[in-house]
């Protein structure tokens, strides 16, 4: 397995992240646990900010906060000077319990609704995504009321096929997101903000997926749009000084996967934006990322207790742990794979292959279907890496599971930064019939 960030390896075989041995963690909050190392967000959110730094270039990286959404995630983006991508009521709100300044957030969404807007319009959220031609009147009429203008982006679907699971591509044509910047729909989107003087339109905004390991999809991506720019400049003398590339950079899970590092990265998308407008005679403009998965996947455990052991006479052995599909739905849904080690026996061998499964009413309730482990039994400690992004946020209380703690460790200290519900908490909101 690989370790990621501040995670070693003890010298009795230990596994330990943030300076805190994970028999200890397990022993304060129990498990299934989130174990967020705070020493590698904060690096990862660096790595991003560094490249435009060295250059002198204006720039702006909003945490895509929907990978991994708390008050205390919000306050450690805020804390690096990043901005927050936001997509609902829930976010926002959450966001502004963090205490995050609304004029650092941008939102997002391809249906955000009247609720939403005017709470985002009330607070004054920086930078609202457009998506839709429904959203260009509706959020222009909240406005007019309101008697205040707003600085938005458009979305656009450039038409790029990332090159990653179909459920998490949204670049291409066929996509619910954004205008379509084949048939014109992105000039005709401009048309009908122009009627409204309370868009004031900066720049455009496109999000080709999740996942995705090179530049190639944002080079496209980026030169569709820089013609966009130049086209926009001489017909509608339309200056538009703001760029938004979206997220979408990937993360190992697995060997299988080569992602480019972040700082690498953040130099090509700089390097070929650069290149894409100076094909148009422009200049680049300020360039804004949306990264979540890449801040926050790789800093993040997941601890678990081992339970039953099923073996089927060769077929397979399933292992079950204490937690699952609930708190983390990443391979039913996408097929994800992750990689496992029994953290208090990290020095150990693997002596054979085990499904790991949950412990839900489902069959495709798995984690892992073939881990290589030294043989496990009930009570050892399980850990799976790369699980602190949409694991958290994609949780379920399916069979009423409540969903985990998470942790935040850090120089041998542990931080709360979301409770383990209670079952009496998932009775919260039902209503008993008299
Ligand atoms: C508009 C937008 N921005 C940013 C992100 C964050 O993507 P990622 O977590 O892959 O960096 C997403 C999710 O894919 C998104 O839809
Ligand atoms: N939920 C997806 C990522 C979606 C990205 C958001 N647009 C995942 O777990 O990989």
């Amino acid at each position: 397995m690989q370790l990621y960030g501040t995670s070693k390896i003890t010298e009795n075989g230990e596994l330990s992240i943030g300076g805190c041995p994970v028999s200890q963690l397990t022993e304060t909050y129990g498990t299934p646990l989130y174990v967020y190392d705070e020493d590698f967000i904060r690096e990862q959110m660096r790595a991003y900010k560094r490249p435009f730094e060295r250059a002198h270039l204006p720039h702006r990286i909003a945490y895509a906060c929907k990978a991994f959404c708390t008050i205390g995630m919000c306050q450690l983006a805020d804390s690096e000077g990043l901005w927050l991508d936001i997509v609902s009521e829930g976010e926002l709100y959450t966001a502004i319990r963090a205490g995050i300044h609304p004029s650092h957030m941008c939102m997002n969404g391809n249906n955000k609704s009247d609720h939403e807007l005017r709470y985002a319009v009330e607070v004054g959220v920086g930078l609202i995504v457009v998506d839709n031609f429904y959203e260009i009147d509706l959020l222009a009429s909240i406005l007019h009321e309101q008697n205040r203008s707003m600085d938005i982006l458009l979305r656009v679907a450039p038409g790029v096929e990332a090159h990653t699971h179909e459920f998490i591509s949204t670049g291409q044509q066929d996509s619910k997101f954004g205008f379509d910047l084949k048939s014109g729909q992105v000039q005709q989107a401009v048309k009908q903000v122009k009627e409204h003087k309370e868009l004031q339109l900066v720049g455009l905004h496109s999000h080709i997926g999740s996942q995705i390991f090179d530049v190639e999809g944002f080079r496209l991506a980026a030169h569709r749009l820089a013609e966009q720019y130049a086209w926009l400049l001489q017909n509608y003398e339309l200056h538009l000084h703001v760029l938004n590339l979206g997220g979408g950079l990937g993360v190992r899970y697995t060997e299988e996967d080569t992602p480019t590092p972040i700082e690498t990265l953040t130099e090509e998308l700089i390097a070929v934006t650069k290149e894409a407008f100076l094909t148009h005679g422009m200049d680049l403009p300020l360039l804004m990322l949306e990264p979540g998965r890449s801040i926050v996947a790789q800093a993040g455990t997941t601890l678990y207790t081992v339970g039953s052991r099923k073996e089927i006479p060769h077929v397979r052995t399933y292992v079950a742990v204490d937690g699952g599909m609930t708190d983390n739905p990443r391979l039913a849904l996408y097929g994800a794979k992750y990689e496992a080690a029994l953290a208090m026996r990290m020095h150990e061998q693997p002596t054979e292959s085990i499904a790991i499964a949950g412990k839900c009413c489902e069959s495709g309730d798995m984690l892992i279907w073939d881990a290589p482990l030294p043989q496990s039994h009930p009570g050892d400690l399980l850990a799976i890496t790369c699980t602190g992004a949409y694991n958290y946020s994609m949780a379920s209380h399916y069979n009423r599971i409540p969903n985990p703690a998470a942790i935040l460790v850090k120089d041998g200290t542990a931080r709360t930064i979301v409770k383990r519900e209670t079952v009496e908490d998932l009775c919260r909101f039902d209503v008993r019939l008299e």
